[in-house]
């Protein structure tokens, strides 16, 4: 029984030996093209359908809510069918896709009539021509303009320093990149590029270094069999793939990068069957040249989508002004990858600039721009014979935006990146323009084998069919009225279905003059209706072939251009795809442009220092949320975390201030500015200044795990973890309200710890908002922290928060007028204020804040731990290697003397 109750043969029974045994053909033909692909839903080409049984047929028929029927029986079972017309097929995949599933796509690879002639009851060829799998989309349909769609490989090769690395293909846009990685980064990593889905060899699955990666991932994660991984066969399989003899002329990989890369190959292979998208060469991607989120800091930070998996709301949103899907998937990855090369920074920042000096020049790129279709996309589908006219027509229009960008900005004295992406332009030949514009029509069917995309003129050939098409048509009429005068039935039409194809046809009443006298010899009578006679002529016949010949004739013609336009364009992808890219290059930049106009950006000044001095900064996202509201403006904060004259380690700033005072907000805003920053952008601020940041984390929010068994304090923990153990000198840090999610001491404890460790031992610039107010006591002792205070105004019993950022620290939070405000009952308003004063009584008489002046630092405290944990005494390493199995009773006693003889020398 399976869950929704019935009673269905699951795949293994269906594929036993009895089940084979007593199969009928068509079963058996099903039964082996299922077996070969498990773990998919099997479309089964039927007629003009998709027929899906058995297990499939329940599944499908509840995910996508469509009818389920049955089909006879096998081994005493029914057998469950559910369908799905094959000029619909796209919606339904997409669906399914969304919902996890994998589908193979299997056809009829021979006419019906081919079959028949091997007998009555042989059956028609099929085979599955294509897994559709959510890494590996290239219909319309089923992809997000402005979203990337990447499949990802991890390979891991044990031996070499980074045993670890991934591999990440987009077919739908050919772009294949690669990088080493290590399991501390892993997850960050992915987060960064978003793959929709990642291959695993299966022997790695339930491996304790990884495991905890791909619990977080979840189904995304697909084990594969080990063998694609393989890495002494990787070499091999890539460069076939790419049709060389060698790498080398690629650039140098890694082991495991080889192995990755070859694995993504090989389910490009395995779920294509027979097609090879185009993919770019493997382009190795350095870690250390971009700025490194950990996978909480990018989902606290809501870079691309919001905690709850919106994009409104995400800093995507309010930033992203561009006008093509290329544009806009683009955009993404550089929000989700910011440099830390500040040259190429320095390149992008160029860009903007430019398009900012000539608003009129930037406005008419744009409105070029958005009548761009989507080149890389159209190009993939054309490859991989996927593709229709209108395919044909987005890369024709592509080309001609091409041209007309490159004619607007020819000429010009433009920044390199956009002197790069000029040349890349004027890349695709213009002949190839000019053959598909003098091809195809204006009016453009979807598929191809509907015919009618070549324009007039196009082919000779064609036009003289089409003609004669024409004229038979008018013939037709012609004839309809010589019958018509011949027998006197003025009704008589001449029409056409598709089972008898044309056919003269009377009402019976007016049968007479045609099945009478000399007529009778002439119409050929073929059918009675109820009310109509049916008849031909030999000359109607005749005619008839004519104009069916000429279709027939007329379609393969323009199948034939079809493929010649097809070849033609794929044989320029390379220089398609470049010129693409210089689109979204240029999309980006003027979208960026017009970010900074519109929303008064400034151009940061990024380098190699340890700056970080951002004067009226701004939240991205909360300022255009205000201001959509019309609510009273953004106030603007400064934030200076730079090293002072003499000091080396960056500063920290603690924050303190009211709930609701703006602390998170000015938080969030300054990582936030950072990131904008490194990915070339202009930034909401009057000015800013910022050495690279390399590593940027964040422990913002409060968010707990409990499908993997964590509270939300062990959540804060972990976080917390990560950053003291992995951030550096260049790290940008941003915590908030650490300790906050358990007992108050705890906390502080914690906190104060904490604190203590990012300025003696990280030395990175950091945010850190607190209600502990005693942390800022703190301040006494650490030479870079720094107390700064979220401003409010008391005003008779109420507060008003002015989200301005003063020095200073707060000497209270109050929580108590937020949670009146909040529409707490005054009776427990009252009730906390009293015990608030209680609290404060017994606090002022023994305050924590006296704590800094009783404890040690921690630094000192650091330093006498320090000889003992890092450096095993000589009598531990002897222990160590003792192997206390091995030793006779009398070895054992002559160890433990010279032991005891070395902890006297010691
Ligand atoms: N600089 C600012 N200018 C104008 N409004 C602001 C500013 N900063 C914050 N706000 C407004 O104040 C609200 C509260 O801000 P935020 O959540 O940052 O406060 P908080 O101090 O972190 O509060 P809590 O301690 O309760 O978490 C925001 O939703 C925003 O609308």
């Amino acid at each position: 029984m399976n869950a929704a109750g019935q009673d269905v043969l699951n795949t293994a029974m269906l594929t036993s030996e009895e089940s084979r045994a007593t199969a009928t053909p068509m079963m058996e033909q099903y039964i082996e093209i299922k077996a070969n692909n498990p773990g998919s839903l099997l479309f089964y080409r039927m007629g003009d359908f998709y027929e899906l049984f058995f297990e499939d047929a329940v599944d499908a028929s509840r995910a996508l809510g469509i009818t389920l029927t049955k089909r006879g029986q096998h081994l005493g079972h029914d057998i469950p069918m559910c369908g799905v017309p094959v000029h619909a097929s796209d919606d339904y995949l997409q669906r399914l896709i969304a919902l996890g599933f994998r589908v193979a796509v299997c056809e009829q690879q021979e006419d019906p009539a081919e079959a028949k002639k091997r007998g009555s009851k042989s059956v028609v060829k099929r085979g599955v021509v294509r897994l559709v799998t959510p890494g590996t989309l290239t219909e319309e349909k089923l992809l997000s303009p402005s979203e990337t769609n990447y499949l990802m490989a991890l390979a891991r090769v044990r031996g070499g320093a980074e045993e670890l690395a991934l591999a990440w293909i987009d077919i739908s846009t050919g772009v294949f990149r690669l990088a080493e990685t290590n399991a501390t980064r892993l997850l960050a990593d992915i987060f960064r590029i978003d793959p929709r889905e990642v291959i695993v060899a299966d022997n790695l699955m339930q491996d304790p270094e990884l495991k905890p990666a791909f619990d977080v991932l979840g189904r995304v994660v697909v084990p594969q069999p080990a063998i694609l991984f393989d890495s002494a066969s990787a070499e091999g399989r890539i460069t076939r793939y790419f049709a060389v003899q060698t790498l080398d002329g690629f650039g140098s990989f890694s082991r495991p990068e080889l192995a990755a890369a070859a694995a993504a190959i090989a389910y490009v292979e395995k779920t294509q069957i027979s097609e090879r998208p185009p993919l770019g060469l493997p382009e190795r991607q350095s870690s250390s040249s971009t700025m490194f989120i950990d996978a909480a800091t990018r989902g606290n930070l809501e870079l691309v989508k919001t905690l709850s998996g919106q994009r409104e709301g995400s800093l995507l949103n309010a930033i992203d002004r561009t006008v093509t899907g290329g544009g806009a998937r683009l955009m993404a990855e550089r929000l989700m990858s910011p440099l830390t090369e500040v040259d190429v920074i320095a390149d992008r920042q160029d860009s903007v600039a430019y398009f900012l000096t000539d608003n009129f020049l930037t406005e008419r790129l744009r409105e070029l721009l958005k009548r761009a279709p989507d080149m890389p996309r159209a190009l993939s589908r054309l490859a991989l014979d996927r593709g229709g006219p209108r395919d044909l027509a987005a890369i024709r229009q592509g080309l001609v935006t091409a041209a007309d960008a490159a004619g607007l900005l020819r000429g010009a004295i433009l920044p390199t990146e956009l002197a790069t992406a000029l040349s890349d332009l004027e890349m695709p030949p213009p002949s190839l323009e000019y053959l598909l514009s003098s091809m195809l029509a204006d009016e453009l069917p979807l598929l191809k084998r509907d015919g009618g995309f070549l324009k007039e003129g196009a082919d000779e050939a064609l036009d003289e069919v089409r003609a004669l098409r024409d004229q038979s048509r008018r013939v037709i009429a012609g004839l309809q009225l010589q019958y018509s005068e011949e027998t006197g039935v003025k009704s008589l039409k001449i029409k056409h279905n598709n089972v008898l194809g044309y056919f003269i046809e009377v009402t019976a009443n007016n049968a007479g003059p045609l099945t009478e006298g000399d007529a009778k010899a002439r119409f050929i009578h073929r059918q009675s209706m109820a009310n109509a006679m049916r008849f031909t002529t030999t000359e109607l016949a005749d005619l008839e072939s004519r104009i069916a010949n000429a279709a027939g004739q007329a379609l393969e013609i323009e199948l034939a251009a079809f493929e010649r336009m097809r070849l033609a364009v794929v044989s320029e992808a390379e220089a398609i795809k470049k010129a693409a890219r210089a689109l979204a290059v240029m999309d980006v930049a003027a979208g960026l442009a017009v970010l900074a106009e519109e929303q008064g950006y400034c151009r940061p000044l990024v380098d190699d220092s340890r700056m970080f001095a951002i004067v009226a900064g701004r939240h991205p996202v909360v300022e255009q949320a205000l201001r959509k509201q019309a609510a009273s403006p953004f106030i603007a904060n400064n934030c200076d975390l730079s090293p002072k004259s003499g000091q080396k380690g960056g500063a920290i700033w603690m924050l303190t201030g009211p709930n609701m005072g703006g602390k998170s907000t000015f938080l969030r805003q300054n990582a936030l500015i950072a990131i904008l920053a490194q990915m070339g952008s202009f930034v909401p601020a009057g000015s800013a200044h910022i050495g690279i940041v390399d590593r940027l984390f964040s422990r913002v929010g409060a968010s707990d795990d409990l499908a993997r068994g964590r509270s939300t304090f062990m959540v804060e923990m972990v976080e917390t973890a990560a950053i003291l153990n992995q951030a550096g000198e260049k790290s940008l840090v941003i915590l908030d309200e650490i300790g906050r999610g358990t007992a108050t001491f705890d906390g502080l404890s914690i906190a104060w710890a904490t604190v203590e460790h990012l300025h003696e031992v990280n030395r990175c610039r950091s945010l850190f908002a607190t209600h502990f107010h005693e942390l800022t006591a703190l301040s006494e002792k650490l030479d870079r922290l720094s107390n700064v205070t979220m401003m409010v105004k008391e005003w008779q019993g109420d507060v008003i928060f002015l989200h301005e950022v003063g020095p200073g620290a707060a000497d209270r939070s109050y929580g108590i007028q937020v949670a009146r405000l909040a529409g707490l009952p005054a009776a427990v308003v009252e009730r906390a204020r009293n015990v608030l004063n209680q609290l404060e009584e017994t606090d002022r008489k023994n305050p924590a804040s006296q704590l800094i002046d009783d404890l040690p630092l921690f630094q000192a405290t650091m330093r006498r731990e320090t000889p003992q944990t890092a450096k095993a005494s000589a009598v531990e390493d002897a222990l160590r290697k003792l192997d206390l199995d091995e030793l006779t009773p009398r070895q054992a006693m002559d160890a433990l003397y010279e032991l005891k003889k070395q902890l006297g020398k010691a």
